[in-house]
């Protein structure tokens, strides 16, 4: 089930980065060795109660004039618009009502997003509540106060956000069918990928990087199956600032594979891959998402019998947290192995959603336990009673051991091994839970 996405928008320092910090800071789950999670804080894992959602800042750089605010604003909150199933607007009880806060508000009701009017700065609920009323008049509902700094009023916006949230997502439980988001950077082929796959030039494909125009869902039929294609190409808004053009594409990618079972990234074989890739990856291996990755114009370079070799290994490496992730050299000028991505994508999803009954899983815990002695330290060796999974999208496994302090990253990846020999789990990763018990019963 796809989590919400959450974007905060507002005017420069209303205090936008001091309540992300916060609420990203709370409960930050970071995947260890994953690139780009936490050099910029974009976007943040954030529960609340039993909700879960997508945190986005859509907030970006200093601005030097007015005019520039109102424009940069209006930016924000576009992209909020196109992306966020609600909207926090932040705004300042110190600087009081704005002008270019009335009009990203008339902005925002007109697109008929769930919004949530925030006020900040309300460090002292007694003394600035009579100040908070004059935000009634924005027209976009009622005012929450809260401090970011002063850390009061959160929980009551916070519950304020997850009323919004659709109940359970009844209409996605229904739909299954694979939904595949094609991500990477600009210029690498997404769209003609989608176009070749699709068969028709549905989506316009140009030169420059970033102009094609923003493609809606694809649904494709293929061997009598029907697929989604989520695409990312594209930014509409041609912002001249790379890093609001950065800041914007990593925003629609993360609201892409948010919704997608399988991710395909497509890396330009003419360029090799980059740091940027390995950022995009990233996005998609914290969400536990099936990972294929498409190695497009393949037709362009020069090969030799080591060319595929040199790539593969060119990707591993700097892709390293994602071994698991399936490969393949394509080329959508030709259409060369396109096809191929639709077995792929089967097979990706077979691997999500694989569910190893509690048996079988511990007669290959047991065997490699035999093979090769658990960790120990100052004489306590690590157990695992046993292990169970408990659930599917990625295959997550809970090890009950004796003790957590005992348990070591190396050991767990030598367990998932063992697994991955057993049952492959191709492109798709594996979670490990460890849970202490006391003693074997
Ligand atoms: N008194 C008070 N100050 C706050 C509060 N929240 C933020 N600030 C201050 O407001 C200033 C701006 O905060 P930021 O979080 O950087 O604001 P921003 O909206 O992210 O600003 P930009 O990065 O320019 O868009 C900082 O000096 C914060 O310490 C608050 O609840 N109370
Ligand atoms: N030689 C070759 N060129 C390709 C291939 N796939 C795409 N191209 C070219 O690469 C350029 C970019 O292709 P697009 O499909 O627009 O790339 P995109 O990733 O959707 O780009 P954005 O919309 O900027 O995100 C175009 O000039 C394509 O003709 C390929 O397999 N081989």
């Amino acid at each position: 089930m796809s989590k919400p996405i959450v974007a905060v928008v507002g005017r420069p320092n209303v205090g936008k980065s001091t309540l992300f910090n916060h609420l990203a800071g709370q409960q930050i789950s970071i995947v260890k060795d994953t690139p780009g999670v936490t050099r910029d804080r974009i976007y943040a894992e954030v529960s609340w109660l039993d909700k879960n959602f997508t945190l986005i800042d859509t907030g970006g750089i200093e601005p030097e004039t007015k005019d520039i605010i109102l424009a940069q604003m209006r930016e924000q909150a576009q992209i909020a618009i196109d992306t966020a199933d609600v909207i926090i607007f932040i705004t300042d009880v110190r600087q009081g009502l704005v002008d270019a806060d009335a009009k990203v508000a008339d902005m925002l009701r007109r697109s008929h997003k769930p919004v949530v009017l925030v006020v900040n700065k309300v460090d002292n609920f007694e003394k600035l509540m009579p100040d908070v009323y004059e935000f009634y008049n924005l027209g976009i509902g009622d005012p929450i106060p809260i401090s970011a700094v002063g850390k009061l009023g959160i929980g009551e916006m916070l519950d304020e956000i997850v009323k919004h949230f659709p109940e359970d997502t009844q209409e996605d439980g229904e739909d299954d069918r694979p939904k595949i988001a094609i991500v990477g950077k600009p210029n690498v082929g997404k769209s003609s990928i989608i176009n070749k796959m699709v068969g028709e030039q549905r989506v316009i494909v140009s030169d420059i990087a970033g102009t094609t125009r923003d493609a809606i869902d694809t649904p494709v039929v293929y061997n009598g199956r029907e697929y989604v294609f989520i695409d990312t190409a594209g930014l509409r808004r041609k912002s001249k600032i790379k890093e609001e053009l950065e800041r914007y594409s990593i925003i629609r990618t993360v609201a892409a594979v948010e919704r997608a079972d399988v991710v395909i990234l497509v890396i330009d074989a003419t360029e090799g891959v980059t740091e940027q890739d390995a950022k995009i990856a990233g996005i998609a291996h914290e969400r536990g998402k099936g990972m294929i990755i498409a190695v497009n114009k393949w037709d362009a370079i020069e090969k030799n019998d080591k060319t595929i070799y040199e790539h593969t290994q060119k990707i591993k490496d700097t892709l390293s947290f994602m071994p698991y992730a399936e490969l393949l050299f394509v080329s959508a000028k030709t259409g060369q192995r396109l096809n191929k991505i639709y077995d792929m994508i089967d097979m990706v999803i077979e691997s999500q959603t694989m569910r190893i009954p509690t048996g079988v899983l511990n007669e290959i815990l047991t065997e490699a336990v035999a093979m090769q002695q658990p960790p120990s330290d100052k004489g306590k060796r690590l157990r695992i009673y046993y292990m169970t999974q408990v659930a599917v999208k990625p295959p997550t496994f809970v090890m009950f051991v004796n003790d957590k302090e005992l348990t070591h990253f190396s050991y767990t990846r030598y367990i998932e091994n063992k697994i991955r020999e057993a049952f492959g789990f191709r492109g798709t990763a594996l979670r490990f839970i460890n849970r202490e018990r006391k003693e074997k019963e």
